[in-house]
């Protein structure tokens, strides 16, 4: 029952957080839907130079206007590249976003400058109600924004200072007198590539995001919607992270909840760092960046931990050389300052983790087939994954500009992982109730011959004096609902201290078993035996008169008294003396039994060998 509500509460559970990745999954292929719409040509959007200057009408401004595609680039570094007025005419052309060519432009100090004229509505700009504003995406490793001629702000820091921020997208308010009379803005980029080692493994320059002008509110709305999705990756893992290390805080012996939970919650911290939401958190960029290069370069690892676990397999000692290369590349980078050491390493990285890509599908594969149900559940999500991971790295090492998957991928294995351990552990419990159940029976019927042992004489077989008064209680209470009667005959051994002495306690004990034989064998079914005493018996006949008692007393008497007991080659008799009660209206069990008994006393002394009834006043003798 446990073990139902258990699993029930799980799924439960699961199904909240399945429905919030088709949510998320949704929400974001809506927005990536909606982007590939708006990016399709973003040469039409934006052009550059005098001959086409861009319009933005009043309805686009609201939207937002898209001002990816060419602008005018130079490398070199100019104050006066800033000013509306200066002519860009013969400068080269260049795609934002773009990267720059690995290694840069170094005969420039790595520094250039991106222009783009645009025109916008006067009256729009000049209105009270309307804020103008430019989004600028991620731009590798630093810049300053300007417009009109007007420094408005930048991300990272220029040389000399030299501050890296790759991927913080920013949005900055235009103010009106950038725009001049005849509406023309113009946005210029004084942009940083950063040290050697960064523009050698990134290139350099604006490298992905949105660069929207537009106005200032509907610009910060879709900027938090194109959020959304991160953020809610974010929120969904971490749930899942400390969900399951909850479990295994509660029962340690479910490791693979660690596992799982730890990966979760690197996963939560790796999203989060994808997304513009770590900004909220006010951290130094340094120390966002260690975050995500540590989650990340430590994420192989935990999930080698991961998959063993589950598929439940002992760790080859070689793999764990494998796995904690990892951890421990993970932990030195954090300790060396700069981000050098994060664009310098990450190829390393990737390729360490390529054979990961060969034996774990090798690894599961084998498991499958050997008939492991959390790999056969595994296999098809590590197969999902792994292609995600793929496309990702070639996002960084082809410089390709599609959207990465790595997270759609992740879902997938904590969806597998979840599923896996729901008929895991839906099996185990049924294990373990089918189990209990066999136990519980096994308890039940041993608790039964227990009670029954306890009920019963282990040397003749017949009920114990406790056996027989629970059923004489019985038989009582069922007389006083039916009105039936019954009667009560002790019986005792003649003289058998003397017999006991003659031929030995073991002979004493044989005859009392066959004594036992006969009064069972010369009984009703529905009559009760019991021994009362050492060589007493006592037998209770229900729906039986003292007449009819006595009858029956008189043929078992005269039973033992024909009787040849044999033991050892002897032949043997004895004698019994029976006493003779019935059970009367107004009687309870001990006054019937002591009347039984008095009748038994005055039997033995009226010379043994007799059946004697208990009148309810005064006695009888049958024989
Ligand atoms: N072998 C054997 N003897 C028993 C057992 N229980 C009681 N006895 C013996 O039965 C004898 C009963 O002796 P008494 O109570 O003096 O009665 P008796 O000798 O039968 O004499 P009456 O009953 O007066 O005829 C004692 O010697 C007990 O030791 C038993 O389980 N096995």
């Amino acid at each position: 029952m446990n073990a139902a509500m258990t699993v029930l509460s799980v799924t439960r559970q699961l199904a909240w957080v399945g429905l919030l990745l088709v949510l998320l999954a949704g929400l974001s292929l809506l927005l990536a839907a909606r982007s590939d719409a708006d990016t399709a040509s973003p040469e039409v959007a934006v052009s550059a130079g005098a001959s086409g200057i861009p319009t933005a009408g009043a309805l686009t401004l609201q939207e937002g206007l898209d001002l990816r595609g060419q602008w005018r680039f130079r490398a070199g570094d100019e104050p006066a590249w800033a000013t509306p007025g200066f002519d860009d005419s013969d400068w080269s052309t260049r795609a934002v976003p773009g990267r720059w060519p690995r290694g840069g432009f170094p005969e420039s100090g790595q520094i250039g400058w991106y222009r783009l004229t645009v025109n916008v509505p006067v009256e729009l700009v000049a209105a009270s109600d309307f804020q103008l504003a430019v989004r600028i995406g991620k731009v590798i490793s630093a810049y300053e924004f300007y417009a009109g001629g007007q420094l408005l702000g930048g991300v990272g820091g220029m040389p000399p200072l030299g501050q890296t921020v790759i991927d913080q997208e920013r949005q900055y308010f235009v103010p009106p007198t950038a725009v001049d009379a005849q509406g023309n803005l113009v946005l210029a980029l004084r942009v940083w590539g950063g040290e050697p080692t960064a523009v050698n493994a990134w290139g350099g320059g604006p490298h992905a995001g949105d660069f929207l002008l537009g106005e200032y509110r509907s610009l910060l709305y879709q900027g938090l919607l194109k959020e959304l999705p991160g953020m809610m990756f974010f929120i969904v893992t971490l749930t899942f992270g400390i969900h399951h290390m909850v479990i295994y805080w509660r029962n340690r012996s479910l490791r693979v909840y660690l596992w799982f939970g730890l990966l979760a919650l690197d996963i939560a911290l790796y999203g989060l760092m994808l997304t513009q939401w770590k900004f909220l958190l006010g951290w130094p960029y340094l120390v966002l960046k260690k975050i995500e290069f540590t989650s990340i370069y430590v994420f192989p690892a935990l999930a080698l931990q991961m998959v063993w676990s589950l598929v439940d397999r002992k760790f080859p000692p070689a793999l764990r050389v494998y796995q904690l290369s990892f951890v421990v590349f993970a932990l030195s980078i954090l300790p060396v300052p700069g981000l050098t050491v994060h664009f310098a390493t990450l190829l390393s990285w990737q390729l360490a983790t390529l054979p990961m890509f060969g034996f774990v599908p090798w690894m599961l594969w084998r498991e499958v087939r050997a008939g492991n149900r959390e790999a056969r559940t595994l296999l098809p999500a590590l197969a999902l994954f792994l292609a995600t991971c793929v496309n990702d790295i070639l996002i960084d090492l082809a410089n390709l500009e599609t959207i990465r998957l790595m997270p759609f991928g992740f879902i997938a294995i904590l969806a597998s992982m979840s599923m896996s351990m729901i008929t895991r552990f839906t099996r185990m419990f049924g294990a373990l109730e089918s189990e209990v159940e066999q136990r519980t029976s096994e308890l039940r019927e041993v608790n039964l011959q227990l009670v029954q042992m306890a009920r019963v004489d282990h040397l003749t077989g017949v009920l114990n004096r406790r056996g027989f008064t629970e059923e004489a209680e019985e038989e009582v209470a069922r007389m006083q609902r039916t009105g039936t009667g019954f009667s009560i005959v002790l019986t005792d051994v003649d003289f058998f201290k003397r017999f006991n002495d003659r031929h030995g306690h073991e002979c004493g004990d044989h005859v009392l078993r066959r004594v036992a034989d006969i009064l069972k064998l010369r009984t009703r079914d529905i009559d009760q035996i019991g021994r009362w005493g050492g060589e007493e018996f006592i037998l209770l006949l229900p729906e039986t008169d003292a007449e009819g008692a006595a009858v029956l007393a008189e043929k078992l008497r005269i039973a033992v008294e024909e009787n040849v007991f044999e033991f050892r080659g002897e032949q043997l008799s004895l004698t019994m003396t029976f006493g003779v009660a019935a059970f009367r209206l107004g009687d309870n069990l001990d006054t019937c039994i002591a009347r039984a008994d008095t009748a038994l006393y005055h039997g033995k002394k009226d010379g043994r060998n007799k059946v004697m009834i208990g009148k309810y006043k005064g006695l009888s003798l049958v024989n």
